[in-house]
């Protein structure tokens, strides 16, 4: 029987309250599909941090490195406010993405049709959007050296980050652009800042090289980060595929969520390249959110973008098609029958907290698995 590795790595604030969400669905799977998942918990974070002195330790990072793919709920908190910088939280998720390689960052933005209403954009904007931005991962001002602050000695100091790409961290994030939009509706829209930054016109030099190359058959365009993010605002069904860097990245995909209804919807897949003997890549899932202090501990967070990571890791991991197709549909049913998290809540609706959402959620599942086997 085919057994798949999982490496669950809860987290921080409401990450352990929406992978516990996950752990039913996988637990679920073995029962009725044989799905054969095998999975592991470790710490990483401020927990691992208090537990084990770093954001996550190389016995963690090993059991990573082996597993199929890692499901990861979300780290940081003002409790770690005072924390050296090296050992701060969301070190342990940056190591992650570095030493695994996870240079592509799938966001999905994808308005569900039970909550086309629920943003504060008219329903005409929102209703029907399915946008993926895809994110540089690895590079960038995230990781570029120098990274200090400098005491000038005159009572100054000077804070450094550098933005740092090299010619093939922009081509293969081009190409993993160029291929998605393949699958999709064939429009690549890459963003950066060429009007001040020598990395944004080099990013457009090099991506505009790989289409006309590579993938002249598809459709590219060009736009500014700043006139993108209003845009995206403005009229986001214009998107099909947005690249762009590691922090303009970032920033646009919280952007997004608020498109879908609330940050609690976003999931995301942070993938490798492919073996070129197995085909096989590393990856994990994480929902773009992060630890929402605020919320910790009450049991309402939203934990549908961790499930909608999951169904990611079914597609991208396992090639388990039909299984995140229903996941997805599960998602998308339980939203119809009016069940909401308060982050999400519609007049008329019913208020629910993480775990019972979790459940309606695997129930629903459960419905079609059933059905389809
Ligand atoms: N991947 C990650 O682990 C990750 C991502 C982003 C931020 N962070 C960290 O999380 C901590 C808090 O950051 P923040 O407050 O800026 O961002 P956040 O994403 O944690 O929260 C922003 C707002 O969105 C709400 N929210 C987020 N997820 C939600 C969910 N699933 N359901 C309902 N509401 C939700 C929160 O309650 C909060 O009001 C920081 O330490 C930050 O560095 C971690
Ligand atoms: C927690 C933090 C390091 C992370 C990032 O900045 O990449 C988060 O904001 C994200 O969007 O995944
Ligand atoms: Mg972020």
């Amino acid at each position: 029987m085919t057994t798949r590795k999982l490496l669950l790595l809860p987290g921080d604030g409401i990450g352990p309250e929406t992978t516990a969400q996950v752990e039913k669905l996988t637990a679920l799977m073995n029962e009725t599909v044989g799905a054969g998942f095998e999975t592991e918990t470790a710490l990483v974070g401020g927990c691992a941090y208090d537990a084990e002195g770093a954001p996550i330790s190389d016995a963690t990072m090993g059991l990573a490195m082996a597993s199929d793919a890692v499901l990861f709920g979300a780290v940081g908190g003002p409790k770690w406010d005072g924390v050296d910088y090296d050992k701060r939280p969301e070190a342990g998720l940056l190591r992650l993405r570095k030493d695994m390689e996870l240079f592509a960052n799938l966001r999905p933005a994808i308005c569900y049709p039970a909550l086309a209403g629920s943003s504060s954009l008219k329903r005409e904007v929102i209703e029907g959007l399915d946008i993926l931005i895809l994110r540089e991962l690895t590079g960038g001002v995230y990781f570029g050296e120098p990274k200090e602050i400098i005491d000038l000695g005159n009572g100054q100091k000077r804070a450094i980050d550098t933005q740092v790409y090299d010619t093939y961290e922009i081509e293969r994030i081009a190409r993993a652009a160029f291929d998605l939009a393949r699958t999709r509706r064939g429009k690549v829209t890459s963003m950066e800042k060429r009007n001040v930054m020598k990395s944004g016109l080099y990013w457009n030099e090099v991506v505009t090289r790989i289409h006309r190359e590579e993938y002249a058959d598809l459709e590219l365009e060009h736009m500014l980060a700043d006139a993108g993010g209003m845009q995206l605002v403005r009229a986001p069904k214009q998107f099909d595929v947005i690249v762009t860097d590691n922090l303009f990245g970032d920033m646009l995909s919280d952007i997004a969520a608020m498109l879908t209804g609330s940050l609690g919807m976003l999931p995301s897949a942070s993938l490798g390249a492919a073996d070129e003997k197995t085909g096989t890549r590393r990856a994990l899932y994480e929902p773009v959110h992060g630890s929402a202090p605020d919320i910790a501990g009450k049991g309402v967070a939203n934990p549908l973008a961790m499930i909608a990571s999951f169904a990611m890791c079914l597609r991208y991991s396992f090639q388990m098609v039909a299984e995140a197709d229903a996941l997805e549909g599960a998602v998308a049913d339980v939203l119809e029958s009016g069940v909401r998290t308060g982050d999400i809540m519609g007049e008329g609706c019913r208020q629910v907290g993480t775990e019972e959402m979790g459940d309606a959620v695997a129930a629903r599942f459960r419905e079609t698995l059933a059905r389809t086997a």
